[in-house]
């Protein structure tokens, strides 16, 4: 058996409510997913922000039984409404830089490397083909949840084809890249980026809509 394409494949999600929405789809669908030895899909729960992705990632990826990593949970939509979903064609560490009187210069800018990190051409049709209503476009990997006017004018002026934003998506990315791990990206949408209103997250709605796309992945894969 096989998801998505690959033999064995990690999930990595930020909380336990979105690792058990990832395996409630799972169980929609007839698949099962164990921490065991001979999964074919593991399901991680890595926390929140980079840091925290990149080790979890670097240390389950380290035990050597995976092809491929995704990167699994709600997200901040960007053009996108609460309970769509979106797919990362590259997760973009949207804040990793320096700030100046002329304004953000990212880590490319400054020479240390790249901010963006390609999701996997295969793992991306895939994707694509399993979910056509997602959208599909840079995920941004921020450490700050954005909210303010001012703060999502500056990242959509720098990132003008970004879908979505989250916090651990280029952590879980770096991390497959260096082992040399194909690497996909999906959210589902809990809320709109732009100005702070927590009351108007709708996370439940963001779940569900995590449960039905893992749904559909695993019932397109052969
Ligand atoms: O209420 C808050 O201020 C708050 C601050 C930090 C994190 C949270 C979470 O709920 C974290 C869960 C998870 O959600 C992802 N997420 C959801 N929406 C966004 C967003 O608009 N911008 C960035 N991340 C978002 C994120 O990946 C977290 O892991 C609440």
């Amino acid at each position: 058996m096989s998801f998505l394409g690959h033999r064995r494949i990690l999930v990595v999600t930020a909380v336990e409510p979105e690792r058990q929405a990832v395996l409630r789809g799972l169980d929609l669908a007839g698949v099962t997913a164990e921490n065991g030895a001979d999964s074919t899909i593991v399901v991680e729960v890595g926390g929140v922000g980079t840091a925290a992705a990149a080790a979890t990632t670097a240390r389950v990826l380290a035990l050597g039984r995976f092809d491929a990593v995704l990167s699994a949970g709600v997200g901040g939509g960007i053009g996108v409404p609460v309970g769509g979903a979106a797919i990362a064609t590259a997760s973009v560490a949207a804040d990793l830089g320096a700030d100046s009187p002329e304004g953000f210069l990212g880590l490319d800018e400054l020479g240390f490397g790249s901010a963006t990190v390609a999701a996997d051409p295969g793992l991306l049709a895939a994707l694509t083909a399993a979910l056509p209503d997602a959208a599909v476009g840079p995920v941004l990997t921020v450490s700050t949840v954005t909210g303010t006017l001012a703060g999502t004018r500056d990242l959509l002026a720098r990132h003008p084809d970004a879908v979505a934003e989250a916090m651990e998506g280029f952590g879980v990315a770096t991390a497959a890249a260096q082992v040399g791990v194909a690497f996909g990206e999906l959210r589902t949408i809990s809320n709109a980026v732009g100005p702070r209103d927590r009351a108007a997250w709708r996370i439940g709605d963001a779940l569900e809509g995590l449960s039905k796309a893992i749904a559909c992945l695993a019932e397109l894969t052969p």
